[in-house]
């Protein structure tokens, strides 16, 4: 009964309404200049609850960057829309990467801020290819709250489920936005349940589709019951009106079930609901707000970005929904007494009031030097101030402080708590935090940064002419990318990169070619291998040279042991050492021969993890005892226990995600257990269906050409990293075997070299 009542209001608001059509954004022709020109100057100071610092995140061509553009050009930062790989050539605003724009791709966040109604957006546009995981990671870290668009047709994927654990991670609130609802096969029922199911989000509607795939025509606002157009050449005018008559059964009741969801998130609609209370359209909105806050609720919204449907009602939910950043808890590491770290809470008022501290989350090399892209999570800074790296202690101006607006810069004098910028001056690697006073302890939690799993040797094309390019590139490369790695391996004398995934290796090999016009030559790839320890081992080595000149005498005696399998990615050095056996000034120098050992183990010559060493005791000399003797003793006893323990080789083990027609089934099906894939389930949707296996990586190589010729082109598959595990014992042998034969054919070598002199 409330439903069309409230229905039936909407008529005549909307009746009035669409007589005089609200114009959200009048870029038409006329207009056009004159409008972006007033908006382009954007008020930046606004009171905290005049601020939204959101990301826009999903699967792989989800529409993210299409969204990002519709909503620049409606809120009037952009004079025209573009498409990604569309035919103008001209590509979308948040691409700037010509490799972006070419292979219509987003690579690299990028970042910018806008106005709606008053309200200041900064948003990122984060890739969704898994490659490029990291970029996703650190945006969700800054970031107050986001939207998880997903396709009406594909629904929730691989990349998706990733996503939604790092927003879980930084308790990021997010909105969920159906995208592609003009696409044939558009099934957005489908795809809230997945979000049900799959994400595990007390998720339901607060809009519904008018009409699906060429149908499509607006939308219908389940909280306020009015229907929402969007006319214009660009839809840019949003015409509210009656919802139509023949949606009046279906509206009410998925405003009922909206109603029981917002009731499980939120107590104050929840003790309305049990009191039989209709809750009002403000008391709806207001518990939509607190329940997404608190992530106990996901609104879902729907459109089509690329028809230009449902993008403003979107902006008004990040407004009305999405936390502003004193919403947020915030904490940072305080560094107490004794070296031991106490959480405290940071005050988010836009006042000069506390200490600066600001979290430098990304880094751009690029022509005006570093620009450190930085959240200010407490106080002010402003141009021309100090600031005091907390890692590193060192002490830096900040030349230039910027907003972003995707790759241009728009000078800033001051920037408060809540406010994301870049600085030109700072010093720092991604994850560094800045403080304003020196002696204002205070950090923030660094950004998780997943391992590389695969490894090619890399190598200028031409190594005379191109050294130093190739140098510089690399040194930018891996300065701005955590999960991009690079070292020399002595023994095969090759330059390493380690990555992600294939393409993000590639993506570097190209960018080497266009930005520093040096063409490089990738190896074959190679998985990127771990070696661990079985059972518990103890050592006791003694180094000893005291025959002639300065003496080394060290002995260390303890444990090596593996640490839980959730662990097997790393390391652990523990001193249980009493009394004065082993000095503590020496103790930094057994750690440091103990790490540098792991570099590479005993069996394939892979880095070692998963295992913690404890040292117990020992002894020293007075007079031949130092830091090298040290190491050597800690790289001897490491030697031993690589001899005398059971070791094993872990490898990555990847979640793929395989969609094909449902009469390749058998096929996919066949391949995936040829590659030692383990499935775990599957889905289906119309005439496709969807594999969900985990399998190693190292049995991937070479499979997107297996599925096109198995598919007729039809198939397509994703994969992420999900752990590291031990691998089949036949797959072990093969390894070890591999190994010992380049051992021997390079030990041959030496020996023939030397037999030659
Ligand atoms: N039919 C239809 N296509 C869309 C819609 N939104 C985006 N697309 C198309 O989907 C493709 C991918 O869009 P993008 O915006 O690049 O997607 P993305 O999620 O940013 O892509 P990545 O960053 O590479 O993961 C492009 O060809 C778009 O034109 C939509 O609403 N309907």
């Amino acid at each position: 009964m409330h439903g069309i009542l409230q229905g039936r209001s909407v008529v005549r608001t909307g009746a009035r309404i669409s007589q005089n059509a609200i114009l959200n954004h009048a870029p038409s022709s006329k207009q056009s200049r004159a409008h972006y020109a007033a908006k382009k100057m954007i008020t930046i100071h606004k009171e905290v609850e005049k601020i939204r610092n959101m990301g826009i995140s999903a699967h792989i061509d989800s529409g993210k960057t299409t969204v990002s553009e519709r909503i620049l050009y409606y809120t009037g930062r952009i004079e025209d829309m573009h498409e990604v790989r569309g035919k103008d050539q001209v590509g979308a605003k948040m691409d700037s990467m010509e490799l972006e724009r070419q292979r219509g791709i987003t690579i690299k966040s990028a970042a910018t801020y806008t106005d709606w109604k008053g309200t200041n957006i900064n948003f990122i546009d984060t890739p969704g290819h898994v490659d490029f995981t990291v970029e996703v990671e650190r945006s969700l870290r800054v970031l107050d709250g986001a939207i998880l668009v997903l396709c009406s047709v594909g629904g929730v994927q691989s990349q998706t489920l990733t996503v939604n654990r790092q927003m879980k991670r930084y308790n990021v609130p997010c909105l969920g936005f159906i995208n592609k609802l003009d696409r044939a096969g558009a099934d957005p029922k489908r795809v809230l349940k997945q979000v049900r199911e799959k994400l595990k989000h007390n998720a339901a509607f607060v809009q519904l589709p008018i009409g699906l795939e060429s149908k499509l025509s607006g939308v219908v606002d389940l909280v306020k019951e009015q229907a929402v157009y969007f006319d214009g050449d660009n839809g840019e005018i949003v015409r509210y009106d009656a919802i139509p008559g023949n949606m009046m059964t279906e509206v009410k009741a998925y405003r009922q079930e909206m109603i029981e969801h917002i009731s499980d998130g939120d107590e104050i609609v929840g003790n309305m609901f049990l009191e039989e209370k209709v809750p009002s359209v403000d008391d709806l909105m207001a518990g939509i707000r607190r329940s997404c806050i608190k992530r106990s609720f996901t609104p879902v919204l729907v459109g089509s970005a690329l028809k230009n449907k449902g993008v403003q009602p979107l902006l008004d939910a990040v407004v009305d929904f999405l936390p502003n950043p004193a919403e947020r808890v915030n904490m940072a590491l305080m560094e107490g007494k004794e070296g031991k770290t106490d959480s405290i809470h940071l005050d988010p008022s836009r006042s000069a009031q506390k200490p600066f501290l600001g979290l430098a989350f990304k880094l751009d090399i690029g022509k005006v030097g570093q620009l450190s892209f930085v959240r200010v999570y407490q106080g002010r800074i402003n141009r021309g101030d100090w600031v005091w790296n907390t890692r590193t202690g060192k002490k830096c101006k900040v030349n230039r402080l910027v907003r972003m607006h995707s790759d241009e810069m728009e000078d800033v004098t001051e920037v408060f708590a809540g406010d994301i910028c870049a600085m030109t001056g700072v010093e720092c690697a991604s994850g560094d935090s800045f403080v304003s006073i020196p002696d204002y302890k205070v950090s923030m939690e660094p950004i998780h940064v997943p391992e590389p799993v695969i490894s090619m040797s890399i190598k200028a094309k031409d190594a005379t002419k191109h050294s130093d390019n190739f140098s510089k590139a690399i040194n930018r490369f891996t300065r701005e990318d955590p999960t991009f790695r690079v070292f020399f391996d002595p023994e095969i004398k090759e330059t390493i990169c380690q990555g992600m995934g294939e393409l993000h290796l590639e993506i570097y090999a190209q960018r080497m070619e266009r930005e520093y016009n040096t063409p490089v030559v990738l190896g074959k790839p190679k998985v990127s291998f771990r070696e661990t320890l079985l059972a518990p081992v103890s050592f006791d080595y003694l180094h000893k040279r005291q025959s002639g000149g300065a003496g080394q005498y060290g002995r260390v005696i303890g444990a090596l042991e593996p640490l839980s399998p959730d662990r097997n990615l790393d390391l652990a050095f523990k001193d249980e050492t009493k009394g004065t056996n082993v000095p503590k000034n020496f103790i930094p120098a057994i750690e440091k021969g103990f790490r540098a050992s792991c570099e590479k183990g005993s069996l394939i010559g892979a880095k070692v993890s998963g295992i913690i060493m404890r040292l117990q005791d020992g002894a020293s000399h007075v007079v031949d005892s130092n830091e090298y003797a040290f190491i050597n003793a800690a790289t001897g006893a490491m030697n031993d226990c690589y001899d005398l323990g059971r070791w094993q080789v872990l490898e990555p083990i990847m979640t793929v995600e395989v969609t094909a027609p449902i009469e390749f089934q058998g096929a996919i099906t066949a391949q995936m257990q040829r590659r030692h894939a383990v499935v775990t389930g599957s889905d289906s949707a119309g005439d496709w269906v969807s594999l969900f296996c985990e399998v190693p990586l190292n049995d991937m190589f070479g499979y997107s050409t297996e599925i096109r010729s198995a598919t007729q082109g039809k198939g397509e598959f994703t994969m992420e990293f999900c752990r590291y595990s031990p691998c089949l014992p036949s797959t072990q042998e093969q390894l070890v075997q591999a190994y010992q034969e380049e051992l021997e054919k390079e030990s041959g070598e030496v020996v023939k070299k030397k037999k030659r002199n």
